[in-house]
């Protein structure tokens, strides 16, 4: 019998106002899985992001993680199941430190999502603050760990939030768009460390343009194409095959050029 997915979505499907945004969408992540979820803007990749950590309901179909629904559960009960995420806009506490902003990723692992909300001042200082100083420095992140948030650049602050999503220590990493506005050597260095992370056995769900990342980063595409899904494969398969260049490849070819 072949290994349970670590993620299962079945005909997933979502409507705002009347707008189908996500038809039918199912695809498997296996676990130790690197999926690029890609296509053209208002495909509905990110719909599907916050249909999984439970932002919005479903319409109709299922989620299952580890093999258990999931598509009922609050956003809450989600985390705790092993699903952290990061999002296309920074949501870093801007005057906490990037360590203390690591550590409320490590507050969440126990208590849920809520735990973001909540002052960190009683949380205990020595092992997780440590374990938090390592997380940043095998991002490859040469920074103060005690530096506000607010006073680093934009490319540091991005990976800050990866690396808070990652020390809830998750199951299912999803990364909306984490390469966006950073410059090539920053956008490098963040596929050797997911490249990294996945080895050590995290499953990531990743939303991007950007498709040398991408390639570097994922072992397999789903391609969404105004809220269905047309192609599930390789990068290389995604490139080759004509409705994926119609609807977004080709165009970005052509951007390129
Ligand atoms: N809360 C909402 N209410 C109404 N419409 C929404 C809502 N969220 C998303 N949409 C619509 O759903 C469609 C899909 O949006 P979504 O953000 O999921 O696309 P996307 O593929 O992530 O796009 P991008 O690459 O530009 O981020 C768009 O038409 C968007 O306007």
């Amino acid at each position: 019998m072949p290994a349970e997915p670590l993620l299962a979505l079945s005909g997933v499907t979502k409507a705002f106002g009347g707008l189908t945004v996500v038809q039918d969408v199912g695809f498997d992540l296996p676990r130790g899985g690197r999926l690029g979820l890609i296509g053209p803007n208002g495909a509905g990749k990110t719909t599907v992001f916050n249909l999984i950590s439970g932002v919005y309901p479903i319409d109709a179909g299922e989620i299952r993680l580890d093999g258990q629904p999931i598509s009922r559960l609050p956003p809450r009960a989600r985390v705790r199941a092993g699903i952290a995420r990061s999002f296309q806009n920074i949501r870093l506490m801007p005057h906490l430190s990037a360590v203390e902003n690591v550590m409320l990723g490590q507050h969440a692992r126990a208590a849920g999502l809520g735990a973001l909300l909540t002052p960190i001042a009683w949380m205990p200082r020595g092992r997780w603050r440590r374990e938090a100083e390592e997380l940043l420095a095998a991002a490859g992140l040469d920074i103060d760990p005690g530096e506000v948030v607010a006073n680093l650049p934009y490319g540091i602050r991005k990976k800050i939030e990866v690396v808070r999503a990652l020390a809830a220590r998750p199951k299912l990493l999803m990364l909306d768009e984490p390469a966006a506005g950073l410059n090539p050597a920053e956008t490098a260095e963040l596929a050797r460390f997911l490249r990294e992370i996945a080895a050590a056995g995290t499953t990531l769900l990743v939303v991007e343009h950007d498709m040398g990342f991408v390639n570097e980063v994922c072992d397999r595409v789903v391609v969404l194409n105004f809220g269905r899904k047309i192609f599930e494969g390789s990068m290389a398969g995604a490139r080759a095959d004509t409705t994926v260049r119609e609807a977004y490849l080709g165009a970005e070819a052509a951007d390129a050029a």
